[in-house]
């Protein structure tokens, strides 16, 4: 099933994240018997399977499931596409635009389901440049287009809130496949969507 929903928490899970959570909250000094801490250990454990839920969901289904035979083969752009992810090297999450082209060959996909499978892979622990790239090769590999690109900007919190404490660094990664490793091609998508 592809999209999990908040009555869908795995309760063997959700028990026993909820248990280390209150350690783990006590082991940084806090008491998880005050009034507002009583509930948080079980807030948590829900809070990081949803942010999680992308290992229980199948991108390619998604796809797969409104895919449409047009003969429409220019580029189409769905850009601004907002992003939330968490760090694999601090749990900590990373933020900010995901932009996707792609240029039919024969079928066009609905377009909902690019944000969707962005949201698939983005709730996981990631890194960015990973992340790019199975966003990419699931859209090559499943619609097969004539190319595709991906660009995503992010800021990430582990170098805002702590570390090197920068507030203003903006991530860009990129890949491209097919029609858009042409140099023409790739700079009409880079100006569509203002870069
Ligand atoms: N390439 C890449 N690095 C990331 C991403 N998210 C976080 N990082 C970096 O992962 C690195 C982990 O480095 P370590 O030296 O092991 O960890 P650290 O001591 O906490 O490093 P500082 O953040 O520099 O304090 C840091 O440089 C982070 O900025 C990402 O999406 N991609
Ligand atoms: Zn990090």
């Amino acid at each position: 099933m592809p999209y999990k929903k908040l009555e869908e928490y795995n309760i063997q899970v959700t028990d026993d994240v909820k248990e280390r959570y209150k350690n783990i909250i006590e082991d940084l000094g806090e008491n998880t018997e005050r009034d507002g801490l009583v509930k948080t250990p079980e807030r948590a454990a829900k809070a990081m399977q949803f942010l999680t839920q992308g290992y229980h969901q199948d991108p390619v289904e998604i796809l797969e499931s409104a895919m449409f035979k047009e003969s429409y083969n220019e580029m189409v752009i769905v850009k601004d596409i907002e992003l939330y992810s968490l760090c694999e090297h601090h749990i900590l999450p990373f933020f900010g635009k995901v932009h996707i082209a792609y240029i039919p060959d024969g079928q066009i996909v609905g377009l909902s389901k690019l944000p969707r499978i962005v949201d698939v892979f983005a709730r996981r622990l990631q890194v960015q440049e990973r992340l790019t790239e199975q966003i990419l090769d699931c859209i090559n590999d499943t619609l097969k287009p004539q190319g595709v690109a991906v660009v995503i900007e992010a800021s990430h919190m582990c170098m805002m809130m702590r570390g090197v404490q920068k507030q203003n660094s903006i991530t860009t990664t990129s890949g491209f496949r097919g029609q858009f490793e042409k140099i023409e091609t790739r700079n009409e998508f880079l100006k569509l969507i203002g870069k």
